[in-house]
């Protein structure tokens, strides 16, 4: 391992002063203080590695070695192989020093603990009294209870004979040959893994091709159906929600049933719902009929439900080797178990966020997988991410307000957007790349220069532009495997989410709940309900005769809402925007001026 750093280079932002010098540093030690709310921070910096310059503020050393036969060193001494998954991570571009390595060691052995316990059920998630068992779906041998193992290997089977019957034809909608299409609806957890599945690994010609309903946006949605046209009556509507109460997933199921009335087809015989037992979604498709039900276990949060039937049902019936997946999570996850952390390659992924970080997410984390299938990955890895670490309070119930902040399509097309900024501009980041050694199917390939493919300018890119940001100080890691297939997307999936973990234990952070969800969900039903009382107002007046427009303050007092006259305000705008509401006078632009009124009057809703 390279201990020696050559070249110390000392710029830093001027906000990491301002962070980390904190009124409780006993000293200037400008970059590592002890303590950053509340948190140990791992990394002192001695007083003398630091130099001042002109223009900045001289904080720490960046501990990036720059020496080229010390970095082949560092390098090598780093390099991460799975031999079996063909998957290498290459940490030698992190500068983290031998010290911080000290130091972290005794937290490592303790996340590798937390992650033990976890496997063998142990409540993870305390709010929600959960078990967190996402790493049971590929090894299912590994659940604390029989019954569990059982559960998770039937539902395969389930998952796969259903699969198999559609692709076959033995199951079928009516006055149709076979199902053509997959319609799935669903949100976040819900959507994220099959979208970014299916744009990895469908084949160009899959069995039945998949398209997404993940909002609620009317417009969104129409386009989906629309561009299904006929083949509606040969599409398979797959509703994914573990809560079964989600409202934008219940609004897209409603738009999509009222899109088969009125194509005069019977929804039911084209549904299936994968959700918890007993939910709303569950006990609607019971109810009504549905062509199949699969379930969502309790024990699998929505974000890490990728290898579960979310994942797995649309992934198969796109011709996709999900057991393959299944096993490349596996392997990796039997890598991801030994207390070595050099040879444990999450392990390697969340030291490096610590380090880039500080522990405390001072730094975004830039995705950028050069290979166009894994477009989705930082989408994918933003939820993952994100909903883990983003957290206002650690599990001593100090507020720490944690998180590291997500983002990235692809290379190199991204060198054409904003890595200007990320090799020259504000230093608020590292990268990792993900790049992968095939570039195509064997005897495909040709030369577009002598001596040149057109994958070759793709890997040069990759290389070059962890090149300049590294000469420019910017840390990045890279992931790399041979090839984008089931097995590799399977070990990915499952390198990311035992990294989240890790790194949650490292930070004390619960990472299996998603508390701030629920506000802007409160909200939005707020609003809802505060629209019903301005249409019921809006009403009464307008079914008066003469009709009586009424001003935003008049509607705000009668709804007992004269602090929510601004919410009322965009209420009224948004229904004259579709046609709900006639302005009578005045414009929308000037918000005072306006008189409103509804263009019909409902007189059973003023005896409501
Ligand atoms: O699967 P569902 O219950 O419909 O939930 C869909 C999504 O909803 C919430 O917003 C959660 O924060 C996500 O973690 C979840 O994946």
């Amino acid at each position: 391992m390279a201990s020696s750093i050559s070249n110390l280079s000392l710029k830093l932002n001027p906000q990491r002063l301002t962070r980390h010098h904190s009124s409780s540093s006993p000293s200037f030690y400008p970059f590592r203080t002890t303590q950053f709310r509340g948190q140990r921070v791992a990394r002192e910096v001695p007083p003398t590695t630091l130099s001042t310059s002109s223009n900045d503020v001289v904080l720490r050393p960046t501990g990036l070695e720059k020496d080229p036969r010390a970095l082949w060193k560092r390098y090598v001494d780093w390099l991460y192989q799975h031999k079996e998954l063909g998957l290498y991570l290459d940490v030698s571009r992190v500068g983290f020093t031998d010290e911080f390595l000290k130091e972290m060691e005794p937290r490592l052995q303790k996340a590798f603990k937390d992650m033990e316990d976890l496997e063998k059920g142990a409540i993870a998630n305390p709010d929600e009294g959960r078990m967190v068992g996402h790493y049971w779906l590929r090894n299912p041998n590994l659940a604390p209870k029989a019954f569990l193992t059982l559960q998770i290997k039937s539902c395969l089977d389930q998952i796969c004979q259903f699969a198999d019957k559609v692709i076959s034809g033995k199951i079928k909608p009516p006055g149709k040959d076979s199902f053509t299409q997959i319609l799935s609806i669903g949100i976040g957890g819900s959507a994220l893994g099959p979208q970014f599945v299916a744009e990895a690994l469908a084949p160009d010609n899959p069995p039945l091709k998949i398209r997404f309903i993940d909002n609620t946006d009317p417009a969104g949605i129409d386009h989906q159906i629309a561009q299904l046209g006929d083949e509606l009556a040969s599409t398979l509507v797959i509703v994914v929600s573990k809560s079964g109460g989600t409202p934008e997933t219940r609004n897209g199921l409603l738009e999509v049933q009222k899109a088969f009335r009125e194509a005069g087809l019977d929804f039911s015989k084209q549904g299936v719902a994968i959700t918890q037992e007993n939910s709303l979604l569950d006990n609607t498709a019971r109810i009504e009929g549905w062509l199949a039900r699969f379930p969502m276990f309790d024990w699998v949060g929505g974000r890490t439900s990728e290898m579960s039937a979310v994942g797995l049902l649309a992934a198969a019936l796109q011709g996709i080797d999900i057991r393959e997946m299944l096993a490349g999570a596996s392997l990796m996850d039997e890598a991801n178990r030994t207390p070595i952390v050099k040879n444990n390659p999450a392990a390697l992924l969340a030291l490096c966020w610590y380090w880039s970080t500080d522990g405390v997410g001072s730094k975004d984390m830039v995705v950028l997988p050069y290979k166009d299938s894994l477009l989705l990955f930082s989408r994918y890895l933003q939820q993952l991410v994100m909903e883990s670490l983003g957290k206002e309070f650690d599990l001593d119930g100090n507020r720490v307000n944690q998180g590291l902040t997500v983002y990235g399509n692809k290379g190199s097309t991204d060198q054409h957007a904003y890595i200007q900024q990320l090799r020259d501009g504000v230093h608020n980041f590292f990268v990792t790349f993900i790049e992968v050694l095939r570039d195509r199917p064997p005897g495909h390939d040709w030369e577009l220069e002598p001596g040149v493919t057109c994958g070759d300018y793709l890997f040069g890119f990759l290389q070059g532009t962890r090149s300049a940001l590294y000469s420019n100080d910017r840390e990045s890691i890279t992931v790399t495997v041979q090839e984008v297939t089931p097995r590799t997307v399977g070990a990915l999936v499952a390198l990311y989410e035992r990294a989240v973990g890790i790194y949650a234990s490292l930070v004390n952070i619960n990472a299996y709940h998603q508390p701030g969800v629920e506000a802007g969900k409160k909200a939005a039903g707020e609003i809802l309900a505060l629209q019903k009382r301005v249409l019921s107002v809006l009403n009464e007046a307008s079914c008066k005769d003469p009709v009586e427009p009424l001003s935003l303050e008049e509607i705000a007092e009668q709804c007992h809402a004269p602090a929510e006259i601004e919410m009322i305000y965009k209420i009224i705008a948004h229904m004259a925007a579709n046609d709900r509401a006639v302005i009578a006078e005045g414009s929308c632009g000037s918000p005072r001026s306006i008189k409103v009124f509804l263009g019909e009057c409902n007189v059973d809703e003023m005896f409501v």
